[in-house]
C-alpha cells in the first residue's frame, strides 16, 4: 500500500502498482489537493484517497498509511457524484443517438464503456426494468452504484444515463425518478387494449359505436378528414382501421398524459421521457404510430423517443425475424414520423439484430436509442463457457430444466430439443453454444432463476462461484463485450 500511496502522492499514473493489488489507472483523478484512484484487493474493489480534503473526509473507509481506503458502497457513490459530476447519469435530449446497455450483473459496464468510448452515441449505462430487478433480486440503488464506479473505474467523462425501464406503476416511477434516474421508459402496455384484435370489423364497429360522440368526431376529423402529411411515411387511415387504433390505443394516450404532466412536466431537471408501446400482442402499423405521436403533440406531452413494435419479430438475445423487405417499409415510415415529431425511434429488444442493424441506422439517419441487455448477460455465459467449463454445465443443466418456468418471463420461441446435448459437446466447444439460437435463449430467460437458485442451506447455486469467475476474468468480459457489442455499433453505422 506505501508503494501505491507514493505513486498516487508524486501523481505519475504510469507507476502506479502495488503488489497484490490490481490498480486501474485510467481512474486516476485530482480533485484539489486529494488524488484519487479505483483499485482491488482480495477484499474486492475499492477507491484510495490521498490528500485531505472535503471529499477525503466524506468518503467513509479506514485509514491506511495516511490513505483513505474507502469500499464501493451506496454512500461512497453519492460522494462521489459529489465532487465529481461526470459520475453522475444525465439526461440527452435528441440530439445524439444513445444506446441502452442493461447490465443485470453490475459489472459490465466497464466493457461497455471501452467499446463505446470516442464513438458519436452515449451510453445509457444503468438501465433495468422492474422485471429484471425481481429476476436478479437487485435495486435501482444496485444498479446506479455500479454504473457510477464503472465510470470512475474507466475515467469516462462524456457522460452515460439511466433508465428506469418499461416502468407501468407510478410507485416504480417514483423510486426511480427520486435517485435521480434520467431516462424514464413509460410501459403502456397495460392501457393498450390487445382484446380488439382479435374481433371482427362489426365487433369493433359496435365496440366504438358506444364511445362518447365528442372523442368519435375529434378522431374522426383528425384522421379520415385531414390527410396526414409526413415526408417520408405512408398513412393511409380507413376507418376500420381508425376505429381499430383509437379504441387500442385512447386510454393509453390518457395515461402517458397523466404520467407526464405529473412527473415529467413538474421536475426541476431534463429527464428522457420515452413511449413505450412494443410489448404489446400486434405490431404497431405507422399509422398508430402517427396518432399516438399527433396525440400527445396536441396535448403538449414532449417525449425524448417513441419504441413501436416493429412486424416481425425482435426477439430477446437472436437476430431479427421475419420478412427484412417490409420491416424496411415500415421503419421508413417509423423513422419519418419520428423525424416529424423532433424525437427518436426506440428500439426495444436491440441485442442481435445484427441483420437490421444498417437499415436502422440509415433510415434514422444515425440518430436512434437502442435498447440492449440480455446479450451482455450472454456474453459473461459465454465467459464462462471458455473459461470453467464444470459451472457452465450445472448452469446449463439447470438452465433447461427450469426453462419451461422461465417463459412466464419472455416470449421466445425456442427449441430445446434441439439443443446439442451436454454430453455431446467437449469441453473446448462449450462456448460454441453461445453462438446458436435456441441455447442463447435457454441461457438468455433463465438468467434471473440461475442467479437466484439455492442449495439446501441456503447459499448461491451458482452466483457466488459465477461472480468469482467474472472478476478473476474482468478483462476478458471486458474483451468480448468490446468485440460483440462493436460490432453492433459498427453494423449500426457507429
Ligand atoms: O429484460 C428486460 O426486462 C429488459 O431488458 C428489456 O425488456 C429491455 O427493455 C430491452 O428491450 C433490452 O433489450
Amino acid at each position: 500500500m506505501k508503494e501505491l500511496i507514493d505513486a498516487i502522492k508524486s501523481g505519475n499514473t504510469s507507476t502506479l502498482s502495488a503488489p497484490g493489488v490490481k490498480v486501474y489507472g485510467s481512474s486516476f483523478t485530482q480533485i484539489g489537493n486529494t488524488s484519487v484512484v479505483m483499485v482491488r484487493t482480495e477484499a474486492g474493489k475499492r477507491l484510495v484517497a490521498v490528500g485531505e480534503s472535503d471529499l477525503f473526509n466524506q468518503l467513509n473507509g479506514e485509514v491506511v498509511d495516511g490513505a483513505k481506503v474507502a469500499p464501493l458502497t451506496h454512500e461512497n457513490r453519492l460522494t462521489l457524484n459529489q465532487f465529481l459530476p461526470y459520475t453522475a447519469p444525465q439526461a440527452f435530449g435528441t440530439q445524439v443517438a444513445t444506446m441502452g446497455l442493461g447490465d443485470r450483473l453490475g459489472i459490465a459496464s466497464p466493457g461497455h464503456i471501452q467499446t463505446i468510448r470516442g464513438k458519436d452515441i452515449r451510453p445509457v449505462l444503468a438501465q433495468q426494468s422492474i422485471r429484471e430487478l425481481a429476476l436478479t433480486g437487485r435495486t435501482y440503488e444496485d444498479v446506479l452504484d455500479a454504473a457510477a464506479y464503472a465510470v470512475f473505474q474507466e475515467g469516462y467523462k462524456d457522460g452515460y444515463g439511466a433508465d428506469g425501464d418499461h416502468l407501468k406503476k407510478e410507485e416504480d416511477i417514483e423510486y426511480a425518478l427520486r435517485l435521480g434516474f434520467t431516462m424514464l421508459t413509460l410501459d403502456c402496455s397495460e392501457n393498450i387494449d390487445n382484446t380488439i384484435e382479435t374481433l371482427s370489423a362489426d365487433e369493433v364497429a359496435v365496440k366504438y359505436a358506444v364511445l362518447p360522440a365528442g372523442l368519435r368526431e375529434h378522431y374522426e376529423k383528425r384522421y379520415l378528414e385531414t390527410p396526414a402529411n409526413v415526408p417520408g411515411a405512408a398513412l393511409n387511415y380507413t376507418r376500420e382501421a381508425l376505429q381499430k387504433d383509437v379504441l387500442i390505443y385512447d386510454a393509453a394516450i390518457n395515461f402517458m398524459e397523466a404520467i407526464y404532466r405529473k412527473y415529467i412536466a413538474t421536475l426541476d431537471r431534463a429527464v428522457d421521457f420515452e413511449i413505450s408501446i412494443d410489448e404489446t400482442a400486434t405490431p404497431t402499423s405507422p399509422e398508430a404510430h402517427y396518432l399516438v405521436a399527433n396525440e400527445l403533440r396536441d396535448r403538449g406531452v414532449t417525449i425524448f423517443s417513441m419504441a413501436p413494435r416493429f412486424c416481425g419479430e425482435f426477439q430477446k438475445g437472436i437476430d431479427y425475424i421475419g420478412d427484412i423487405a417490409q420491416f424496411e417499409r415500415e421503419l421508413a415510415s417509423h423513422a419519418a414520423i419520428a423525424v416529424h415529431f423532433e424525437y427518436k425511434l426506440s428500439i426495444h429488444s436491440g441485442s442481435d439484430k445484427f441483420s437490421v442493424f444498417p437499415l436502422i441506422g440509415q433510415y434514422t439517419k444515425g440518430l436512434f436509442h437502442i435498447k440492449t441487455a440480455g446479450t451482455n448477460w450472454l456474453e459473461a455465459v459465454r465467459v464462462v463457457a471458455k473459461v470453467n467449463p464444470s459451472l457452465y454445465r450445472r448452469m446449463h443443466q439447470f438452465a433447461l430444466d427450469h426453462f419451461t418456468e422461465a417463459t412466464a418471463y419472455y416470449h421466445v420461441t425456442t427449441d430445446i430439443n434441439a439443443i446439442v446435448p451436454l454430453a455431446e459437446v467437449a469441453d473446448a466447444d462449450l462456448p460454441n453454444y453461445m453462438e446458436e439460437n435456441n441455447a442463447r435463449q435457454l441461457l438468455h430467460i433463465t438468467y434471473g432463476l440461475l442467479l437466484q437458485a439455492k442449495n439446501a442451506d441456503g447459499s448461491k447455486q451458482f452466483a457466488e462461484e459465477f461472480f468469482r469467475t467474472m472478476t478473476e476474468q474482468e478483462d476478458v468480459f471486458a474483451e468480448g463485450l468490446r468485440h460483440h457489442i462493436g460490432r453492433h455499433l459498427e453494423l449500426l453505422g457507429k
